[in-house]
């Protein structure tokens, strides 16, 4: 067996809680996405994806319980951007910039070598938009551009909020081929999404919540099994708990 390129980092989510006001955005969720493999982090619109990611990522503060990644916390992690590549939001590129230009600032910020700007120009098929204007970009663009970032330290883990989000056709079945290499290679893969069948190809594991809690967590063989396919799985085991509440 060849060793992997990226050392094993899973992310360990132990009983993270957040409240709104009123909204229990997250209710005591447990879960570890291991390396190696993709996990889906599936859930309906409201269901807590992003306050976990966030919680995940020390850019919300939970409540109670802790996530660590490789065993620290992220706001311990010596070089975050080395470990951690993360895309939540389309990140806000200045319109005026050039991807390129974009691209060598956040190298800069984060103490990456320049060289891996082209690399993930060309891994995010962005080479031939590298020196125009982000202000013309589409969607998809913009998405490509934040994967680009975050794929600038060469992190091992990945954790993708909706990357699939204004891709095109070849633009998800690219990213599927993305995700899948990264965890053929040794890296951790996190990524949320309420497009099943665009992601279901390149799924290892899935956590799904539902309402703040997770209602399911296992590998996706057995999350469909008895069920003609992951999408009536998914539509099952989420109503289910719907009703019972
Ligand atoms: N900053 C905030 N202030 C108040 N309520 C919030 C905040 N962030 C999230 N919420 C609420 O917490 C719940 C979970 O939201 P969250 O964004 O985590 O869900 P999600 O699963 O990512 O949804 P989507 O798929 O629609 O992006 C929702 O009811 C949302 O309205």
């Amino acid at each position: 067996m060849t060793t992997p390129r990226h050392p094993a980092m899973p992310i360990e989510v132990n009983g993270l809680s957040k409240q709104y006001g009123a909204v229990a955005a997250v209710r005591d969720v447990h879960f570890t996405a291991h390396p190696g493999r993709v996990t889906g982090f599936l859930g309906p619109n409201g269901a807590g994806k992003s306050t976990t990611l966030r919680m995940i990522l020390g850019l919300v503060r939970p409540d109670s319980g802790s996530a660590t990644v490789g065993g620290s916390p992220f706001r311990d992690l010596p070089t975050p951007t080395r470990i951690v590549g993360a895309t939540l939001d389309l990140a806000a590129a200045h319109p005026a910039m050039t991807a390129r230009t974009q691209l060598r600032i956040q190298s800069d910020l984060g103490g990456h070598p320049r060289d891996r700007i082209d690399d993930v120009l060309t891994i995010t098929g962005l080479h031939r938009a590298a020196d125009r204007r982000t202000r013309g970009f589409s969607t998809g663009m913009h998405r490509r551009l934040a994967l680009a970032t975050a794929l600038l330290g060469d992190p091992a883990v990945l954790i993708l909020d909706e990357p699939s989000a204004g891709l095109d056709p070849a633009g998800v079945a690219w990213l599927r081929q993305l995700v899948v290499d990264h965890a053929a290679a040794g890296g951790t893969v996190l990524i949320s999404s309420h497009q099943l069948a665009e992601l279901e190809l390149s799924i290892d594991d899935l956590v799904v919540i539902n309402d703040g809690q997770i209602v399911w967590s296992g590998s996706r063989p057995d999350f469909v099994d008895g069920h003609p396919d992951l999408e009536t799985a998914f539509l099952t085991r989420t109503m289910t708990t719907e009703a019972a509440r």
